[in-house]
């Protein structure tokens, strides 16, 4: 039987293109959860909720085997008024969620911007090259540079919670910068932490396939420069990227 997948925030960009990269690849039952209706036909029953709404979530849970939990407020510049309500709690609205349906897993969207003050001055910018040794593994402790950083720490540690509490199956995907056709240009950051589009759909889809406990991965394409180490997504995931940002300028 076809499994079932809860995609929040379904009608952003990473929920984009995880549906674009997906869908007439694998036989996913897909349910769409967005505060925004949809615009265009989609590919599954579309739910239109606010994730902070207990009962709307409880109800879009029923039945699902696995959630790719994306929703949230995306800007770095998100003030705590918004990541408050919209990354932190409506995350855990999510969790509980999903343990009182019976979910066996959840793949959480964080960010590279929970660990962002590991780019110090001193480190930058000879960190974003090919030839710097510099490398985040994901056992490193959280190190925010914004509040929208924060908020996302927050979510791997619900998360945690939730694993060790509940048994929930979580893993947390640090994203590093997604951006469509391209990396991006004049932007030595971005260009290391690049996910493309069909690796960011490939990533996601093994964190609905693969068996994992409580894991945080990098969510990187195969660049030459990077500062964030792909080999647990790679052992843990069996995520294989087939994008680099090098060769693209
Ligand atoms: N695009 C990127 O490069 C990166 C994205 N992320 C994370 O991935 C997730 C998705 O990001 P994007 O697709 O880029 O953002 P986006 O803004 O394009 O999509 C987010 C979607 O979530 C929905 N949403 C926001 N708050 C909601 C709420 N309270 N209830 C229901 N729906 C809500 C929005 O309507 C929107 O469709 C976010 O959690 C973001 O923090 C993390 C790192 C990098
Ligand atoms: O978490 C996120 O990170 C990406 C990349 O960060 P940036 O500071 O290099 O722009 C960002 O584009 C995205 O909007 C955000 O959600």
């Amino acid at each position: 039987m076809a499994q079932s997948v809860l995609l929040t925030g379904a009608a952003g960009r990473v929920g984009t293109a995880i549906l674009d990269g997906l869908v007439d690849e694998r036989e996913y039952e897909w349910r769409l959860l967005d505060r925004d209706p949809p615009t265009e036909d989609q590919p599954g029953e579309f739910v239109v909720a606010d994730i902070t709404d207990e009962e709307a979530v409880r109800e879009a849970m029923d039945g699902v085997d696995a959630v790719i939990h994306l929703a949230g407020d995306p800007r770095k510049t998100a003030p705590w008024e918004s990541v408050l309500p919209n990354n932190i709690d409506g995350t855990r609205v999510v969790y509980e969620a999903a343990v009182d349906a019976g979910v066996e897993k959840v793949a959480f969207a964080s960010s590279n911007h929970a660990v962002g003050a590991y780019e110090t001055d001193e480190r930058t910018p000879e960190m974003y090259r090919e030839d710097d040794q510099f490398r985040l593994d994901g056992n490193e402790l959280p190190r925010p540079g914004n509040l929208y950083g924060v908020s996302k720490a927050a979510g791997e540690v619900l998360g945690r919670y939730y694993h060790d509490e509940h048994g929930l199956s979580v893993v947390c995907v640090r994203i590093g910068n997604l951006t469509e056709g391209h990396p991006p240009v004049d932007y030595e950051r971005g260009q290391a932490m690049w996910l493309s589009y069909r690796d960011c759909a490939h990533l996601f889809d093994r964190c609905i396939q693969a068996d994992y406990d409580y894991e945080i991965v990098y969510g990187i394409s195969d660049n030459d420069r990077k500062y964030y180490s792909i080999e647990r997504a790679r052992e843990v995931l069996g995520y294989e990227p087939q994008d680099n940002s090098a060769g693209h300028d």
